[in-house]
């Protein structure tokens, strides 16, 4: 389970035997026919997809490029979420597990884990920082209407980081009956894997529909937001190993990178171990983890998958990180040529298109991970439009 020097797990040894289980088991659960009959199933007639691939003409004809957006917005419960969540429950199910709990920051994680323990049957708890909680409300009322139990994560900076925490306490106290669905590619091995893999449906309808649209699979550029990296790991997964397509990872520099506001973990962290996978992380002298700041919650993370990390020190990944501002100006840009209101966390990948040499004769796809809706007071508070 190691992306370079990367991944692996690093755990308490109470929680030993659940991810010892879940190591040994996911690869054979995920390949059983009868479990991709109905995790196909559900993606196609629950969550919509395939999701579009939306050509973006305006856009296009502002930036000078052929920019299609890849429409997870356009999933059920206006996220990438959801796509993991589906396969989540379907492998807890097949494990045996009555209770779901999971982490949120944006509250989409949240929506998606409630949405499918909704349609299972299953009881769920999600843990949602505090700060979270008022930055994310319709998504807080979103998952008590779904009737998940929303529990507020109090420690440290109240943010996802320490709803993350929160889950794991919760784990190890019930390690039998539970099965806590990450919500990102970061955790122990097989955590990391087990999402990208459930996320990898993304770039496999990419690969179709470029080929239909543009006479080729592969495109120049693949643009993705990066809080923990799953929508950028579903979008990059099946491209790789194909040194043309330039896979371009953006973060979140909040006030700017050396504002000491910031998530932009790539440039402010170094390696060590964030709830137990061995990646980059923003951490002090001694090793405690930095409390992130960023406009989006879902950005607002102190580490990065270990897939990333590996990305990121190999040289396949472009690093870019854009501040609350940019992404703010790029959301309503959006709106305001394309007629879509994104998230604020997928506005970061909206905000780079000008740092990047693009020609007319480039294709670019940006990963469009979720919408807008839950944003609304934020970009209300904001006001600059
Ligand atoms: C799992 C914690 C992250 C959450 N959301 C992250 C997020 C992200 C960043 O998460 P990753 O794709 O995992 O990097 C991007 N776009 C949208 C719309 C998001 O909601 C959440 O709780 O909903």
């Amino acid at each position: 389970g190691y992306y370079g020097e990367f991944g692996g797990a690093y755990i308490p040894e109470m929680l030993y035997p659940n991810i010892d289980e879940l190591r040994s088991e996911y690869l054979k659960i995920i390949g059983d026919p009868a479990f991709r009959t109905e995790f196909d199933q559900l993606l196609k007639d629950y969550v919509g997809r395939p999701t579009p691939l939306y050509e973006a003409k305006r856009l296009s004809d502002k930036y000078g490029a052929q920019i299609f957006l890849k429409r997870e917005d356009l999933c059920h419960t206006g996220a990438h979420k959801v796509n993991n969540t589906i396969g989540q429950i379907l492998l807890a199910q097949r494990l045996g597990k009555q209770k779901i709990i999971a982490e949120t920051g944006a509250g989409q994680h949240g929506v998606a884990t409630a949405t499918v323990c909704a349609l299972m049957g299953m009881e769920c708890i999600v843990y949602m920082g505090k700060v979270d909680m008022e930055r994310q409300r319709p998504n807080v009322e979103r998952m008590k209407i779904l009737g998940a139990k929303v529990v507020p994560a109090t420690s440290g900076s109240q943010t996802l980081k320490d709803a993350t925490n929160e889950a794991m306490r919760h784990w190890i106290n019930n390690p039998s009956d539970t099965h806590y669905i990450i919500g990102s590619v970061v955790g122990p091995h097989p955590y990391p894997d087990m999402v990208a893999r459930f996320q990898s449906v993304i770039s496999e309808e990419m690969r179709i529909q470029l080929s239909e649209k543009t006479g080729s699979p592969r495109p120049d550029y693949i643009i993705a937001c990066v809080g923990g990296g799953s929508n950028a790991a579903g979008a990059f997964y099946h491209y790789l190993d194909e040194p043309d397509v330039k896979l371009v990872a953006v973060e979140a520099s909040g006030m700017g990178v050396s504002s000491g506001k910031s998530a932009a973990t790539t440039k402010l962290g170094r390696s060590g171990v964030l709830h137990g996978s061995k990646t980059l992380l923003m951490q002090t002298e001694d090793g405690q983890v930095v409390e992130p700041y960023s406009i989006s919650a879902g950005l607002d993370y102190p580490g990065i998958g270990p897939m990333h990390a590996h990305l990121f020190a190999s040289g396949r990944g472009i690093f870019l990180d854009v501040t609350d501002e940019d992404a703010m100006q790029a959301g309503i840009e959006l709106s305001r040529l394309e007629g879509i209101i994104p998230a604020i966390e997928t506005a970061h990948a909206l905000a780079v298109f000008d740092r990047l040499p693009l020609t007319s004769s480039d294709v670019v796809v940006v990963n469009l991970s979720g919408r807008g809706d839950k944003d609304l007071d934020t970009y209300i508070k904001w006001g600059k439009y």
